[in-house]
């Protein structure tokens, strides 16, 4: 055991002023729940590698990250959440197995979808990093 909380990252995927978001299809408690793409860091990986790996599986797409938004942001009731701005370098992102619609919300209409608890104020963090068209 490395000890400290399990980490789960998280990427806001931008284009212009559109963020991408994912529902989830499970577990039957966040299913439905619109989320960042992401997922848990495996034992050994690094952060950053993590979440290109996890958007390539996911999404099919090759991925650059940007800029780290916040700290750890929790995700109750022992993980965090660490999150990345981001763009698509190759690919169109499709939902895999994990999320049953993809969605790239227009600037103005980033919270016409219900997030998840947890990252609601991860969506106004990425909103104040990326500025007024946002
Ligand atoms: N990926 C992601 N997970 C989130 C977000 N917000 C949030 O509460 N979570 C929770 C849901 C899950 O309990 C956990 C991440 O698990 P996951 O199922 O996405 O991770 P994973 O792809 O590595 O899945 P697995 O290997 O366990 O199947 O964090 C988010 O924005 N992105």
């Amino acid at each position: 055991m490395s000890g400290g909380p399990l980490v789960v990252v998280g990427a806001a995927l931008l284009d212009g002023g559109r963020l991408l978001a994912a529902r989830r299809t499970g577990p039957p408690a966040l299913a439905g729940g619109w989320e960042l793409p992401g997922g848990k860091v495996d034992p050994g990986e690094g952060e950053r590698a993590a979440l290109v790996r996890e958007c390539r599986e996911e999404l099919g797409v090759e991925v650059e990250l940007l800029q780290r938004v916040g700290g750890d942001w929790p995700l109750p009731p022992s993980a965090v959440l660490r999150v990345w701005t981001a763009r698509v370098v190759a690919g169109v992102p499709a939902a895999g197995p994990d999320h049953s619609e993809l969605r790239w919300l227009d600037p103005g209409d980033w919270y016409g979808v219900a997030w998840l608890d947890a990252d609601l104020p991860v969506v106004r963090a990425v909103q104040a990093l990326a500025g007024p068209a946002a």
